[in-house]
């Protein structure tokens, strides 16, 4: 599990940004394809933002997100609605390549949920899960104390009663973000620190489920001094 601590948060979203662009550049390369799971909160968004002028092979990126609001497809709490403007709406990417997760309106949560479940399993691989966390540890929307943390699968669920709003959410499951390739947990900000601490000192998943967040081949922390205020230096 490691650990990159930035000063300040537009440094740790440009440093962020540059080191996706070359991941992604590696991935093209190497296999002809890169899958990316997105995330929404504002340091997500910011991320997509700073690729918008960024050298990148689009039409070799594929995008789906590791959580969605269930709301309609044009509201603005919506994370691809909010990816789009910040970003897949600016660049050429084939919009065959932008998998996103079911919108409310024409199928039930528990609906959604199973074809984001299939969607998933036909996308294959995903090689790179970005997350954001929440104050509370959260990642996606498994949040501490509700029973999306323990849903076994590899799969996307139906999440109801999130204490963030919407209500209603699909996410990603712990076994799917850690059938990814490689995971990056962005975070900013002092209101994250205790959170960041706790979930770097193997507490439960129950109690902070951002410590079940774990990739196959990577597992990173990308931190602005801020949020990283409170892990021991050695610890970082
Ligand atoms: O749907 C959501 O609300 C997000 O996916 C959520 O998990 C977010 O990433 C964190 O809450 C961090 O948000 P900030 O970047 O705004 O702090």
């Amino acid at each position: 599990m490691s650990l990159v601590v930035h000063e300040g948060r537009a440094a740790l979203v440009a440093a962020t940004a540059d080191r996706l662009v070359a991941l992604l550049a590696e991935l093209v390369e190497a296999r002809g394809r890169a899958t990316v799971a997105l995330t929404g909160g504002s340091v997500g968004i910011e991320l997509l933002a700073a690729l918008v002028d960024c050298e990148v092979d689009w039409s070799r990126v594929h995008v789906t997100w590791s959580d969605e609001r269930f709301v309609a497809a044009d509201s603005p709490d919506r994370n691809a609605r909010q990816a789009r403007e910040a970003l897949l709406d600016r660049v050429p990417i084939p919009a065959g390549n932008v998998h996103e997760l079911p919108a409310a309106g024409s199928a039930s949560l528990d609906e959604a949920a199973a074809a984001a479940t299939a969607m998933l399993a036909e996308l294959g691989t995903v090689d790179l899960t970005l997350l954001g966390m929440g104050p509370d540890a959260h990642v996606a929307s498994l949040f501490p104390g509700l029973p999306g943390v323990a849903q076994p699968g590899t799969g996307v669920i139906a999440v109801r009663d999130s204490p963030k709003p919407p209500p209603e959410r699909l996410s990603f499951t712990v076994g799917a973000i850690g059938a990814s390739d490689r995971v990056w947990l962005v975070v900013a900000g002092a209101d994250k620190a205790e959170a960041v601490a706790l979930a770097r000192s193997g507490a439960s998943p129950d109690a902070a489920p951002a410590a079940a967040a774990h990739g196959r081949v990577e597992t990173l922390w990308l931190l602005d001094d801020e949020a990283a205020a409170l892990l021991e230096q050695d610890g970082r």
